[in-house]
C-alpha cells in the first residue's frame, strides 16, 4: 500500500468541529407528539493529524451521533465539520463521494457489520467499487490481498465467507475494508466492546501498529475509559450530548477535572488507592437524565456530588484551564481540593 505516503512531517489541523448540533424528531408522550430529542450540542474540537482522539461517556451520550455527523453519515443540524479547512457539510454529493475516501469507519459488531452473502474478498474490496472505480479486477485483487496481509488474514481467505470467522477476525476484515481506500481518518466505534477480553488487545495493538505504519488519525470511540486510555493521545468526555472536558490521557486518568470523568474513572478496575478511596465518593448515582428534557444549567448537576443551587441556572462554559485543557464545570476547582474539605467532614 502507499498510505505511507500521506504521513505529513508536521501534524497539522486535519479536522475541525465547530458549534455542532444533532437533534432527532422523535415520537412519544401523550398522543405520539413528535419531541426534539439533543443528541449533541455545542460540539467544538480539533484533532491533530496522526493523533488519536478518544471519546468516552455512557451509552446514549452521543458518541456514535458524532462519529457519523464527522462522516457525514448523519447531517448535522447545525454547525461545521472542517477538513483542512474545507467545510464537509456543505459539500455537494460528488465531492462529499471522493471525500469518502480519506474517512472511514469500524464498527462495533464485526460479525452483524458484514454482508453474510459476500466474500471476505468482495467485501474487502466493496468501498473500492464505488470510490476507485478505475481499478480493474486484478488491480482490486492485488489491493485485497496487500490489505490482508496489512491486518493479519491469510491470503487463502479470500474466498470465505464471514461466518466462518472468529469475532476477531471478523473485526479484522471489516478493518481491511476501512484499510483499502487509503483513508487518512479511521472513527473506530467501539471496536472491541463486542469482543473477548483475549482478544480486545489484539485488535487495540492491531489499530495501533496500522496507525503508526501508514499515518492515520484515529477517533476511538468507547464507553470503557481503560480502553481508551490505552491508544489515546487525548480523551474527550461527552455527557448528555456535551463535551465535559477534554484533555490529555494522562490529564484525564492522573487528574480528572470533572466530576463526571471522576465517577467514570471509579469505574475501572485498578488497584491504586487514592482511586479505590474515590470509588465510593464519586461513583455515578441514578439515571443519565433523558436527552428530549435535560436538566437545566449544567446537565450533570442532578447527579453530582458537588452540585450546588447556582448550578441549575447557568450552563457552564467549556473553560480552557491550565495546561490548554478543556473542562465545563462551575465547581471544577473544589475537585483539587482534599476530599475531606469538598465533603466537609
Ligand atoms: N436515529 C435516531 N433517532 C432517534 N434518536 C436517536 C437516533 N440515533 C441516536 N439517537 C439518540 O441520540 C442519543 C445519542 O445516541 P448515540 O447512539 O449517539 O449515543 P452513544 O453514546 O453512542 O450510545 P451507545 O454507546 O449506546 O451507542 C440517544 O439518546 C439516542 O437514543
Amino acid at each position: 500500500m502507499e498510505q505511507g505516503a500521506i504521513k505529513p512531517a508536521q501534524p497539522v489541523d486535519l479536522l475541525e468541529i465547530k458549534d455542532l448540533k444533532k437533534t432527532f424528531s422523535i415520537s412519544g408522550g401523550l398522543f405520539s407528539r413528535r419531541l426534539t430529542l439533543t443528541a449533541l450540542e455545542d460540539i467544538n474540537f480539533t484533532i491533530r493529524s496522526g493523533e488519536t482522539l478518544g471519546i468516552v461517556g455512557e451509552s446514549g451520550c452521543g458518541k456514535s451521533t458524532l462519529g457519523r455527523c464527522i462522516l457525514q453519515l448523519l447531517p448535522p443540524d447545525e454547525g461545521q465539520v472542517l477538513w483542512l479547512g474545507q467545510d464537509l457539510t456543505r459539500l455537494p454529493a460528488e465531492e462529499m463521494r471522493q471525500r469518502r475516501q480519506d474517512l472511514q469507519i469500524i464498527f462495533q459488531d464485526p460479525l452483524a457489520s458484514l454482508n453474510p452473502r459476500m466474500t471476505v474478498g468482495d467485501i474487502i474490496a466493496d468501498p473500492l467499487r464505488t470510490l476507485r472505480p478505475e481499478l480493474n479486477k486484478d488491480e482490486r485483487r492485488a489491493r485485497v490481498l496487500k490489505t490482508m496481509e496489512a491486518v493479519g488474514l491469510l491470503p487463502e481467505m479470500i474466498n470465505r465467507y464471514p461466518h466462518e470467522f472468529s469475532g476477531g477476525q471478523a473485526q479484522r476484515i471489516g478493518i481491511a475494508r476501512a484499510l483499502i481506500t487509503e483513508p487518512k481518518l479511521i472513527v473506530c466505534d467501539e471496536p472491541v466492546s463486542a469482543l473477548d477480553v483475549s482478544i480486545q488487545a489484539q485488535i487495540l495493538n492491531l489499530l495501533a501498529e496500522l496507525k503508526d505504519e501508514f499515518g492515520l488519525t484515529l477517533i476511538f470511540i468507547s464507553h470503557n475509559l481503560s480502553v481508551v486510555r490505552h491508544v489515546s493521545d487525548r480523551i474527550l468526555v461527552l455527557y448528555l450530548g456535551r463535551i465535559v472536558e477534554l484533555a490529555t490521557g494522562d490529564e484525564i486518568y492522573e487528574d480528572p477535572k470533572h466530576p463526571y470523568t471522576r465517577a467514570l474513572l471509579t469505574a475501572v478496575p485498578i488497584p491504586d488507592p487514592k482511586l479505590a478511596r474515590l470509588r465510593n465518593i464519586d461513583a455515578l448515582k441514578g439515571e443519565i437524565p433523558s436527552p428530549i428534557n435535560p436538566p437545566s444549567g449544567c446537565t450533570f448537576r442532578t447527579r453530582c456530588r458537588l452540585a450546588q443551587s447556582y448550578c441549575a441556572e447557568k450552563r457552564p462554559p467549556l473553560e480552557t484551564i491550565e495546561g490548554g485543557r478543556l473542562v465545563a464545570c462551575h465547581r471544577w476547582r473544589e475537585l483539587d481540593a482534599p476530599l475531606e474539605a469538598v465533603l466537609g467532614v
